[in-house]
């Protein structure tokens, strides 16, 4: 008989890990297992709930909200107030943080930053989404939790995770000792330990970038992606393009099978896409810990120091090697040097 670890059972067994753990870390984790299964639940039935389609609000970054956007934010946001051990929450959806002053509340210590839905853009069309969520802790107990404490660097986070609503929902975290992830079982309502210990790959052929945005790339990004698509069979290219449109089934799957995910400035983006506080602060913690590496092409992700809630910056994540080769194309090119291995 195979036995299953639950997330809660292993959240425990880990609370061990952390000698002045109290346990508040693990109910926290537990209160987004259990958001991340409501809305779940949602998703796999989209199409005969009225949960598809806009829902004729847009967002602080000006971005026309779905019914699931809104809809997952509420169930997070709940799962937070009423968990007791979160103080502030910063989403994607509202412009401002959320400050929980409640009775139950009172002497909370985490802040939690979090894309309640990712890959908006996927939603209608029954492709994977997720959510993506970063957790602090406060950096001092005097007073009322105050912005600065929430605009900590990414090497601060105590726990990462992200969900993936795909063919099976599966939750994935760090909390700074490894990687794991967990496969709802419906039948029991568990997410179950299915994913030990993930590890990405040092090397992949996978390149995951939107390519309708070419033109609009720097060059050095412009030269790795001829590089990537050069035949040339010792470093197996041409590499496998794939895009999913939906940020964290793309880091998923480089996650498992190796590869790299691309999110460059570009004119439309002059400072890049994706959100550093709860997308790629997250989602940076969890590979660079699954023996991964996450650039903005210069610098490390978790070294950035944030200056606002929704601030973005471009992105290179994924296998090292691949990571360090795109760095090399931007270094080249700004040094407007021509790289080797794009006219072999
Ligand atoms: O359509 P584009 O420009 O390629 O952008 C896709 C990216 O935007 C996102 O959808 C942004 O996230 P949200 O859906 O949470 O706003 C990412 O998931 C995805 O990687
Ligand atoms: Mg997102
Ligand atoms: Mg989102």
């Amino acid at each position: 008989m195979t036995t299953v670890t639950t997330l809660g059972q292993f959240i425990i067994e880990k609370q061990a890990d952390f000698p002045y753990a109290k346990g508040e870390l693990s109910r926290l984790l537990r209160d987004i297992g259990i958001a991340a299964k409501i809305v779940n639940r949602e998703v796999n039935k989209a199409g005969l709930v009225d949960i598809l389609g806009d829902n004729g609000t847009t967002n602080i970054q000006g971005e026309g909200q779905k019914k699931l956007d809104v809809y997952a934010d509420e169930q997070f946001i709940s799962a937070l107030r009423s968990g007791g051990e979160c103080c502030v929450v910063a989403s994607e959806e509202h412009g401002d943080c959320i400050f929980i002053h409640s009775e139950i509340s009172k002497n909370a210590k985490y802040i939690v930053c979090i894309d309640p839905l990712d890959g908006s853009s996927n939603i209608d069309v029954n492709v994977s989404v997720g959510t993506i969520f970063s957790i602090y802790r406060r950096t001092t107990t005097e007073g009322p939790v105050q912005l600065k404490e929430v605009l900590q660097q990414g090497v601060c986070q105590v726990a990462a995770g992200y969900v993936v609503y795909g063919s099976s929902a599966m939750l994935v975290y760090t909390t700074g000792k490894g990687v794991n992830g967990f496969t709802l079982d419906p039948s029991i309502g568990e997410f179950c330990l299915s994913h030990p210990n993930m590890q990405i790959p040092r090397n992949g052929v996978i390149y995951s970038i939107n390519e309708g945005n070419y033109i609009k790339f720097p060059q050095g990004v412009k030269d790795y992606i001829k590089y990537c698509q050069v035949e040339d069979q010792i470093t197996q290219r041409p590499f496998i393009s794939r895009y999913v449109g939906s940020m964290v089934a793309d880091i998923h799957r480089n996650l498992i099978k190796g590869g790299i995910f691309l999110y460059p400035t570009t004119s439309s983006h002059p400072k890049g896409k994706l959100r550093l506080m709860y997308e790629c602060n997250p989602l940076a913690f969890i590979v660079e810990q699954a023996g991964g590496k996450a650039t903005d092409g210069y610098c490390r992700i978790l070294g950035i120091q944030p200056e606002s809630l929704h601030q973005r910056t471009p992105i290179f994540i994924g296998s090292t090697e691949m990571v360090e080769k795109v760095e090399e194309f931007i270094r080249l090119s700004s040094e407007q040097k021509q790289p080797i291995g794009v006219n072999d």
